[in-house]
């Protein structure tokens, strides 16, 4: 039986003895505790992910949110509904830079996660989750916040087990095109670890599978939305070589409900958060070719460098220890996407 507790991995029951008691919080937060609203710090916030869980937040109406983002992949737009409103305060802020407030809980999403995106600048991008990571630790520590980290299943490479559980540890290229970014997160995870070991730190890891949904940049990249912008440009649909990869896709508020679990749990992680619906990229194809456009044509193009070739969370742990299990289906998904992309995209919602 290996030493769990040291491992950094929950035992069974989903316990972890934090070596130290947390952080305490500055006594002016302290003394408002009791009668403030929870003061939560989203760094990300204006990203995909990080946006809808701002409404979620926002929508509880007992907290006051933060957006930390320096906008390189996120967007005002996806807040706009909450700029001006007395809860909600957005920076521009990059995350490798120190960040000061005084929060009770800290998201920190904050990485470019679309592969074109992050292999952009993949030195910015490492930096990002390595000095990113650190910063948003050392700011937990000094305030006492819980932070939860969004880690990825890219952390289980192209994997060796089918489906992954949270044990696996992964086949991952450590100099690859991909490296910024699966390596880059697997340091995250270590950096939360150790200073929950060391710090005492309240951490959360939760690795995120792919995830799609309304307000996706429409040029991301990702498979998901490039299919659906296709389909609905006339464009052939781009299936990248051999095709019979595959992917298990999460509706974006099935993620975020599982985000506000794991931060608001007692329960480390890390915990897998994913849809263990499993799809060959020809079956999504042909998904939003039934469903959303049935004119829409594929082709087969060039994949791109360690390209993981198959994945599927394996959620015992998200189901037993938070509750969670994901409510919609891809085929009730992708249309509900769809027709965010064409009132974009036909310019009938700015
Ligand atoms: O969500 C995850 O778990 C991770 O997956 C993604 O990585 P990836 O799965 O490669 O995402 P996509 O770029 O959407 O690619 C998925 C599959 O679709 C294929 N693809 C992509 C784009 C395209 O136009 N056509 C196409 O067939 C790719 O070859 C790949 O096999 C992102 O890198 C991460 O942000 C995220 O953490």
């Amino acid at each position: 039986m290996p030493d769990l507790e040291n491992l950094g991995f929950d035992d069974m029951a989903g316990n972890v003895d934090s070596a130290k008691a947390p952080p305490a919080p500055s006594p002016l937060r302290m003394s408002k505790f009791t009668t403030a609203k929870m003061r939560i710090l989203i760094t990300g916030g204006a990203g995909f992910i990080g946006s809808h869980l701002v409404d979620r937040l926002m929508e509880e109406g007992t907290n006051e949110v933060i957006v930390a983002d320096n906008f390189f992949s996120g967007s005002k737009e996806n807040l706009k509904k909450w700029i001006g409103h007395p809860d909600f305060e957005l920076i521009r802020h990059d995350v490798t830079e120190t960040l000061f407030v005084e929060v009770d809980q800290i998201y920190h999403l904050a990485c470019p996660a679309s592969p074109i995106f992050y292999k952009y600048n993949a030195v910015k991008t490492i930096k990002t989750n390595v000095i990113g990571t650190l910063n948003m630790l050392g700011l937990a520590k000094r305030v006492g916040a819980r932070i939860l980290l969004t880690s990825t299943s890219e952390v289980y490479g192209d994997p060796l087990e089918h489906p992954q559980t949270e044990e696996y540890w992964g086949n991952v290229n450590p100099i690859g095109v991909r490296s910024c970014y699966d390596e880059g997160k697997r340091v995250a995870e270590t950096l939360m670890f150790d200073y929950h070991r060391q710090h005492g730190v309240e951490i959360r890891v939760a690795r995120i599978f792919n995830t799609y949904g309304p307000r996706m940049n429409i040029d991301d990249g990702r498979v998901v939305s490039n299919f659906i912008a296709q389909a609905l440009r006339g464009e052939t649909m781009t299936v990248q070589a051999p095709g019979t990869q595959t992917r298990s896709f999460c509706y974006v508020s099935d993620m975020v409900d599982g985000l506000y679990r794991l931060m608001n749990g007692d329960h480390t992680g890390p915990i897998n958060i994913g849809n263990p619906g499993e799809f060959t990229m020809l079956e999504l194809a042909g998904l939003v070719k039934e469903l959303i456009e049935p004119s829409a044509e594929t082709k087969i193009v060039e994949n791109t460098p360690d390209d993981p070739r198959k994945r599927k969370p394996d959620i015992t742990k998200a189901t037993k220890l938070l509750g969670w299990d994901p409510k919609v289906t891809l085929r009730e998904g992708l249309p509900l996407m769809a027709a965010d992309f064409k009132e974009r995209l036909t310019g009938l919602k700015a």
